[in-house]
């Protein structure tokens, strides 16, 4: 477990840092040495010599701005403070006292700041209990109006620390400087208009008081390269053979959109699963095959309107010939009874798209009940509220949560920020994506992905949550170096499966 996979509530954090305080650690050499990792950081990212703006609030993330101020105006930085609180805490009130003594300027109106190359934004950190009202919202909206880089201590001011729920108002950060240990707001979609670049500030906090807290195993996390280097079948053994690393079976396709199962094969394709079947329906084989020439194509017979109608597997094969089996990209609704089939089947399942919304109408939770192997469901927002209509959306953690609990599978919860939860509560969140990936087709790759990777470890031991949330950071990864090459207009579903190998290249 390293500190970029933890994330913290704000009263996690306060019972973590409440450990460091009562084991010795003084409060103000704590402070000190958050305003000094923090000033160093501006100090690279900003010459010399520029006029910073310093927001200050009345607790301790106020603290730590008035110590950045004083820092920075030492160092050669025109530092002036915007104060507009009457009452202060003590140690805040200390650091503002003697800002002042130094004669570093301090206003508290808004129509006397000077103009600035750039802002601190050290208005309220975890503490903020309450929504913001004016003045100080007034002030906050007036700063987002400058248009001027703000970094923002901790997280941006006016965040809800656990929800990112914008309570009143909130700064617009172009920076977060996240303090210690990843606060739960700033992986919560909501929050991304807010925080713009974010990094966490590591102020060593001991393992110990992080494990004391939050249990040995933290329930929430955010999925890193070290998730994915244990979870994917590399090296190879050196003595295997294609049934040995997984056979995939993909059901999907129709004949009004062929292509979703063309972007789901090539996703499968990626993962370097042993062996993949596509049952798709007869009158699109041929063109399954020209794209996937590696892979067995089953051509199954079709309802008037192009869709499977039935299962159709080759001589001495069933279902439970199969390692994995991922199901519904492009399937349209007209294919439930090929749904309802692998539902009541005992192989583990991935259920994407259709097959989604074919659950949803079969019954979501009753339907799911049945199943003793592993599911995993892949909703998109819109899906996710046709399989869930009673569960409250406002925290989409506790939402995939409640959903992976009701139903006994792992949930991945599409989106900017992709969170997946397994029936036990047990989370992760994938931390980085582009909107590039925002485009038809690309859910299909991942689905295609994802059941290609499970097929291969599925029978290994492997926490499901963690094959999913591999194949999440995987896919983003590749869009984010798509859209780095390519720009975020660059990525189409395709393009996107042909950067899916650099990813492991580069690792
Ligand atoms: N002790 C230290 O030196 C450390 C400080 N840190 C900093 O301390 C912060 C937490 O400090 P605090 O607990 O003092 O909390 P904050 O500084 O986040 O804010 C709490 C203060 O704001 C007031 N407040 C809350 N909501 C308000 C609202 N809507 N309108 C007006 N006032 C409101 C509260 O009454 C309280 O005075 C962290 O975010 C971080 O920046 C830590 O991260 C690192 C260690
Ligand atoms: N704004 C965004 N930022 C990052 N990733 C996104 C964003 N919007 C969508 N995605 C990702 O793109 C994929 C879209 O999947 P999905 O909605 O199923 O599309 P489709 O069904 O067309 O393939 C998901 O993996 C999702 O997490
Ligand atoms: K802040």
């Amino acid at each position: 477990m390293t500190k970029e996979q933890i994330i913290v509530t704000s009263a996690q954090m306060r019972d973590i840092e409440g450990r460091i305080f009562a084991a010795g650690m003084p409060v103000a050499a704590l402070m000190e040495k958050v305003a000094g990792l923090i000033s160093d950081r501006l100090q690279v990212i900003i010459p010399k010599g520029r006029c910073v703006g310093i927001l200050v609030g009345p607790g301790h993330n106020g603290g730590d701005a008035l110590v950045v101020a004083r820092e920075l105006h030492f160092r050669g930085y025109q530092v002036w403070i915007y104060q507009p609180f009457a009452k202060l805490k003590e140690l805040t009130n200390q650091h503002f006292q003697y800002a002042q003594n130094l004669g570093i300027s301090c206003f508290q109106e808004l129509d006397k700041l000077p103009n600035c190359d750039f802002l601190v934004d050290g208005l309220f950190g975890f503490g903020l209990e309450r929504e913001i009202t004016d003045p100080i919202a007034s002030a906050i909206n007036h700063f987002n109006d400058w248009n001027k880089p703000i970094f923002s201590i901790d997280l941006p001011s006016g965040l809800h620390t656990d929800t990112g729920e914008v309570l009143g108002t909130a700064i617009r950060a172009t920076h977060t400087f996240c303090l210690g240990l990843w606060k739960q707001g700033l992986l919560q979609e909501q929050a991304l208009e807010y925080i713009g670049q974010a990094k966490l500030i590591d102020f060593d906090i001991p393992l110990a008081d992080i494990h004391a807290v939050l249990g040995e195993v933290p329930k929430i996390k955010r999925i890193t390269k070290t998730t994915v280097i244990q979870t994917l079948p590399l090296p190879r053994p050196p003595v295997t053979h294609k049934y040995k690393a997984g056979h995939l079976l993909l059901i999907c396709g129709s004949e009004r959109y062929a292509g979703g199962a063309i972007l789901t094969g090539l996703g499968a394709r990626s993962s370097g699963v042993g062996m993949l079947s596509i049952a798709v329906p007869e009158s699109i084989k041929p063109l399954l095959v020209s794209h996937l020439p590696e892979a067995l194509i089953i051509g199954c017979p079709e309802t008037e309107t192009g869709a499977i109608s039935q299962l159709k597997l080759p001589e001495r094969t069933d279902l439970s010939s199969f390692t994995a089996i991922a199901c519904g990209p492009g399937l349209t609704k007209d294919a439930t009874p090929i749904v309802e089939q692998v539902i009541n089947s005992e192989v583990p399942l991935i259920l994407d798209a259709d097959a989604l919304n074919i659950l949803a109408e079969l019954g979501t939770i009753s339907t799911l009940q049945k199943r003793q192997n592993t599911t995993i469901l892949t909703p998109h927002t819109g899906e996710f509220h046709r399989l869930f209509p009673d569960i409250d959306f406002q925290d989409r953690v506790k939402a995939v949560q409640t959903a992976a609990s009701q139903t006994g599978a792992v949930v991945l919860l599409k989106g900017a920020r992709t969170a997946i939860s397994n029936p036990q509560g047990v989370v992760w969140i994938n931390p980085e994506s582009t909107p590039a990936l925002a485009r038809g087709g690309s859910g299909d790759v991942l689905t295609g992905l994802m059941g290609g990777i499970l097929a291969q470890v599925v029978n290994k031991q492997v926490n499901i949550e963690n094959v999913v949330a591999t194949a999440a950071w995987w896919h983003s990864q590749a869009g984010i170096l798509a859209a780095k090459e390519r720009t975020e207009l660059g990525v189409d579903a395709f393009t996107l499966t042909q950067y899916l190998m650099r990813i492991l290249c580069d690792m």
